[in-house]
């Protein structure tokens, strides 16, 4: 009997649409192209006895291609092959040995393309929920750094307390740790931002065409943690807070410009920032050069 794992596995790359073992297109990326290697998952299929027969788990077909054919296993009941097939040559062949992780990966990256494409419903004028459009835009300049850096700025210079100015000094510090991590994670992951998505946003850097993690994600999640942790808000304004960052976040998948994993892990990227800057709190103690300004006045 096959066993459970082996036969999972194998179920799980046919609802991928791949096979596990199969003749695949060079130019085919889902196929593992570039190479115009065969997918061979010879750990799992070819752990044959010393004598060249197949053990009885093994007896199990997953392709019907060509090449598979040469080189695999009939299915149980059928006649079995004349001689052990030759084994293959290790020049040009692509082992991959697929983990339970890779699969899940795979599936939630196909799962996230899916539910991005369905959530995004504001993506153009004439998607279902186009007129929505306009609203959703105005929510992304909400989130968008520049009215962030300069709203701080502006706080900053006309700030009249140390405290004020402390608070205000640690969140324009998050704010460019923010684009700094965002940016640089941008440039190293380079996805690309959903096939819907219209590149009509509102001032944007050159990484900006990549669109993993969701700097605007990041930024909600940074900046309404900095909130409820230095403003004294009433529960309210405190919820509102909240809202307006998971708001932000659904609007860019609803507008097309990001998947669901670049929003999600923006969220979590932010909330982490957050605790990088709690932890590096800068202070006219520990910083006096960045307060300097206000200590000669
Ligand atoms: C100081 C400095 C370099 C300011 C640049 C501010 C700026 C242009 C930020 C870009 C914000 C933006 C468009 C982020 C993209 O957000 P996603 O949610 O689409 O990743």
């Amino acid at each position: 009997m096959p066993s459970p794992r082996r036969n999972a596995e194998v179920r799980a790359l046919g609802a991928l649409g791949v096979s596990a073992s199969s003749s695949s297109s060079p130019s085919s990326p889902a196929h593992g192209g570039g190479g115009g290697g065969r997918f061979e998952f010879q750990s799992l299929l070819s752990s044959r006895a010393p004598g060249g027969e197949p053990p009885a788990g093994a007896r199990l077909r997953v392709s019907d291609s060509p090449v598979h054919r040469r080189g695999s296993f009939p299915l149980a009941g059928a006649a079995p092959a004349q001689a052990p097939p030759p084994p293959l040559p290790e020049e040009g062949r692509l082992d991959l040995n697929p983990s339970f992780l890779a699969i899940a990966l795979r599936s939630l990256l196909a799962i996230d393309l899916w539910l991005s494409k369905k959530l995004g419903v504001c993506a153009g004028e004439s998607s279902s929920w186009g007129s929505v459009r306009p609203l959703m835009k105005l929510l992304e300049i909400s989130g968008h750094g520049i009215p962030w850096l300069l709203g701080t700025l502006y706080c900053l210079s006309r700030s009249d307390s140390w405290a004020g100015r402390e608070v205000l000094m640690n969140l324009l510090f998050a704010l460019l740790l923010d684009l700094l991590l965002v940016s640089l994670l941008k440039g190293l992951v380079r996805r690309r931002r959903p096939a819907h998505n219209q590149m009509d946003m509102f001032v944007t850097l050159s990484v900006d065409k990549y669109s993993f993690p969701s700097g605007h994600a990041t930024r909600a999640a940074l900046v309404s943690r900095f909130i409820l942790n230095h403003l004294v808000l009433a529960i309210p304004l405190r919820v509102l807070v909240v809202l307006w960052a998971f708001i932000l976040g659904l609007s860019r998948v609803m507008l097309g410009r990001h998947n669901v994993t670049d929003v999600a892990c923006g969220f979590f990227l932010g909330y982490l920032q957050y605790s990088v800057v709690d932890y590096c709190w800068l202070s006219p103690h520990n910083a006096p050069v960045l307060f300097v300004l206000w200590s000669q006045q």
